[in-house]
């Protein structure tokens, strides 16, 4: 066993169908009194609920989340959030509004209350990303870490099917990418190989039977532990990729996620026999990336860059963003290794197997 260094996490988690009528209890424990319930546009009658339920511990309702968390939405929700006098959030939706209620954390320490309907795993992580004048930056902070996470399956039930499959993909790359990251350690691996396995079981299931509860939950358990991983060790050369062709070519966040892992974890095989074991185990499957493939097509999940809005004349300018700043990663991936980046960004935007 090699030396580690593990940093547990200051959340609590009150998982199960249902969960969401502890809400006000939670709030309470909170210490907070005014809680600024954040959604999407889409999501407002979700948010309209969770009101309802807070009573007179709702402050009011802020419904423009939007993905990337623009700095003109976060000024305006921080805004609402102090006129209203709100001394906590609370986030329902997916990785967006999570992302948003970050936001606000960032600037005032608000606590958060993170509500997940996707299985992004935001909400298990001190991440936060904001985007201003088209650039998006990433960046961590203990503030922005929700202080209490209700996950519901419940409120899941309504994911479309094919978000279900490509989010869940989006939570097994955290959990693909610990189990190689230069800071993990063995409480790490076991949470990842959990998740992956977790997630392998529910998407399919979830296929079948979108109403299908065990599913559900088992997908929201996996996302929980996937999202753990993600806050405590470091991203590598997938979540390079992901962030440069959602940051610079706008292509949407978990498919872009799920086109790319079998080629990045493909391209990591030989470097991280360890993890490419956890990976296929927890897949059942001979091979991590062929698995990872599978479990995508298999479930009707795109696998092509080119189907989700890549133009292949961008291509090259990918490769050259992705390697001008390298995230560590167990086989390097600089300058110097260019052309092998492009030649993977090509399997990936053609939709072939992972190489
Ligand atoms: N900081 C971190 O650690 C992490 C951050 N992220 C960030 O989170 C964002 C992506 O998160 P993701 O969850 O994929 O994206 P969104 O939050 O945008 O949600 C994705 C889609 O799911 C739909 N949806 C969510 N909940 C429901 C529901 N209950 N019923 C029906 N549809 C629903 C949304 O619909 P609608 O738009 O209609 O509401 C949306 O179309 C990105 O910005 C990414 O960078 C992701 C992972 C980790
Ligand atoms: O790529 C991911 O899924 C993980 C991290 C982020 O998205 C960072 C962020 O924008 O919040």
């Amino acid at each position: 066993m090699q030396d580690f260094v593990y940093t547990s996490q200051p959340q609590r988690v009150v998982f199960g169908a249902g969960a969401l009528k502890h809400l006000g209890r939670e709030i309470d424990a909170l210490g907070a009194k005014r809680a600024l319930v954040l959604s999407t546009p889409e999501q407002r009658k979700q948010a309209e609920r969770v009101a309802d339920l807070l009573g007179a511990q709702a402050a009011g309702i802020f419904d423009r989340a939007v993905m990337h968390v623009p700095i003109e939405t976060a000024r305006e929700a921080r805004e609402v959030a102090r006129q209203l006098g709100a001394d906590c959030a609370v986030a329902i939706g997916g990785g967006s509004t999570t992302g948003l209620g970050k936001a606000i954390a960032l600037d005032s320490g608000l606590p958060i209350l993170a509500i997940p309907t996707t299985y992004a795993g935001s909400e298990m992580t001190p991440i936060y990303g904001l985007t201003e004048a088209g650039l998006k930056k990433t960046g961590k902070d203990p503030r922005v870490l929700p202080r209490t996470v209700i996950y519901d399956p419940e409120l899941s039930r309504t994911l479309p099917v094919g978000l279900s499959v490509t989010s869940g993909i989006n939570a097994i790359a955290h959990a693909a990418e610990g189990l190689y990251a230069q800071d993990s350690n063995p409480v790490m691996d076991l949470m990842a190989q959990e998740g992956i396995s977790a997630l392998a079981r529910a998407l399919p299931a979830i296929r079948r039977d979108a109403q299908d509860m065990e599913a559900r939950a088992d997908a929201l358990y996996g996302a929980w532990l996937c999202g753990s991983v993600l806050g405590n060790v470091g991203m590598a050369l997938h979540h390079k990729l992901c962030h440069t062709l959602g940051g610079s070519f706008n292509l949407p966040h978990a498919e872009v996620h799920t086109v790319v892992l079998p080629h990045a974890i493909a391209f990591n095989a030989q470097a991280a026999p360890k993890a490419m074991t956890r990976i296929s185990r927890a897949l059942g499957s001979a091979s991590g990336p062929q698995g990872l493939y599978a479990l995508a097509k298999d479930n009707g999940a795109p696998v092509a860059l080119r189907d989700i809005g890549m133009r292949a004349e961008d291509l090259d300018r990918a490769a050259d963003i992705a390697v001008s700043n390298p995230y560590w990663n167990p086989r390097p991936f600089g300058p110097a290794q260019r052309d092998l980046i492009r030649a993977l960004l090509q399997r990936a935007w053609e939709g072939v197997p992972p190489a």
